[in-house]
């Protein structure tokens, strides 16, 4: 990955945690324990409380909306679910600063994600000069630091007894406190970790729902048939638990189809080109940052029949899927660097969905048509629909009262 001028400014040359992880051994190293110890289907299944608690408390504000006929402003909500559940399962639920942390991680990406004068003029003194860039990353490092050292402090402190219990960053202090890394790795390679699976792993859940939610509406042929899938597959059970998701393919996908046409990181993460080479007839100089647009590809009709459709049943028979091996479809990347959290990510994605489905009708509010949805991409940190998604919650399996 290149490391802009600017981003250096908070990530200092051996304080990289996953994401920013320099290519050779040390990376190898941490995408181990990313696979071994914190993306594992062992550590993912862990978690399954936290999600279940999560989507219960994100149905509980739907249903509330229900009852009393409004819209309910799903964009806000979603986006409150992944955070909340991301920032359980990596601080754990005893950590009293959830929301300045979240505050701070947010300010973050969207530093990490903009452009700079100094970064379009990297040789430039008077760009570093005239530019605010500079002193918000530095003042965003201090504060960031200063708040994820009390963080750790606090875990130190309430060590956690059980390992079923462990967040995600208990397991990074355990490894640590093991000292049997060939590279050891420092409080602030954790601390940039733990600000990688956040920055990784929250708006991108976020956003995977909500356009789900809105090519639903978009589509109420597959609307009604996920519905159904799902209200059959559980017929007569109160709520949805994990245990219950087995059987939804259609709901698998649907996510599928929507990871297609909105990839939540339609750029992925930069790459550096690692040797002089020719790609397509051109000379790409070692160290050139490389975009891969997945967005365009997994559009491109050179690769998908009626490639602006939604139709989640071209993935039915399975030969094309996102684990890195088809490259006309790679919503999260592929290959050393491809993201580790994808199950991670999937499993919150798969239960919110399946409770939406399960509980509730949607309308549009004012008795719209569902081809007057706007469906105008914003660009950011990941693409999401320009306006928030308000939609009319109609209840059709209640939920239990406690
Ligand atoms: C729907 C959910 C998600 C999507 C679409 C997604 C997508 C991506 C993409 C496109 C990349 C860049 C891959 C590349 O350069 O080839 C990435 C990297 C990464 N993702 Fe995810 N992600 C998701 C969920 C998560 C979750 C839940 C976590 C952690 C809690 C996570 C942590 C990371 C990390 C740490 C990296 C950097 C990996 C590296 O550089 O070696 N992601 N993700």
């Amino acid at each position: 990955r290149p490391i802009s001028r600017m981003l250096r400014l908070s990530i200092p040359d051996g304080t990289e945690g996953i994401a920013f992880a320099p290519y050779g051994d040390k990376l190898r190293q941490i995408r181990k324990i990313c696979s071994v110890e914190l993306f594992s289907a062992r550590r993912v299944q862990s978690f399954r409380t936290v999600r279940e608690e999560e989507a219960g408390r994100l149905l509980l504000a739907v249903a509330a909306a229900a009852t009393a006929s409004d819209p309910v402003n799903l964009s806000n909500r979603l986006s409150a679910y992944a955070a909340d559940s991301s920032v359980r399962a990596i601080i754990g639920s005893r950590f009293k600063d959830r929301d300045t942390f979240l505050m701070i991680l947010q300010r973050g990406i969207k530093l990490f994600a903009g452009m700079s004068l100094p970064d379009l003029y990297p040789s430039s003194r008077l760009a570093m000069l005239v530019s605010r860039v500079p002193g918000q990353m530095k003042r965003y490092r201090e504060e960031r630091d200063a708040f994820m050292d009390a963080a750790v402090r606090e875990h130190q402190e309430n060590r956690a007894a059980d390992d079923d219990k462990e967040g995600l960053l208990d397991v990074l202090l355990r490894i640590q406190r093991e000292g049997q890394l060939q590279f050891p790795m420092s409080i602030d390679n954790i601390k940039s970790a733990v600000g990688d699976m956040f920055a990784g792993g929250s708006d991108t859940s976020a956003t995977t729902l909500i356009w789900t939610m809105a090519e639903l509406l978009k589509n109420p042929r597959v609307m009604r048939k996920a519905q159904d899938e799902v209200r059959r597959a559980l017929a007569g059970q109160p709520n949805v638990t994990e245990d219950s998701l087995g059987g939804l393919n259609y709901m698998r996908l649907v996510i599928k189809e929507v990871l297609r046409l909105h990839p939540p990181a339609p750029l992925l993460l930069p790459r550096e080109c690692m040797n002089d080479c020719r790609v397509l007839g051109f000379d790409v100089p070692k160290g050139t940052m490389v975009l891969v647009n997945a967005w365009a590809v997994s559009r491109d009709p050179a690769h998908w029949d009626a490639a602006e459709e939604f139709i989640p049943e071209r993935f039915e028979r399975g030969e094309v899927d996102f684990k890195g091996a088809d490259m006309e479809y790679t919503p999260f990347g592929a290959g050393r660097r491809m993201c580790p959290g994808m199950s991670f990510g999937l499993a919150n994605v798969e239960l919110a969905l399946a409770g939406l489905l399960y509980h509730f009708d949607w309308e549009l509010p004012g008795g719209a048509q569902a081809k007057e949805l706007d469906m105008t991409e914003k660009m950011g940190v990941t693409v999401r629909l320009r306006r928030d998604l308000l939609l009319v919650p109609v209840v059709r399996v209640p939920l239990p009262l406690d």
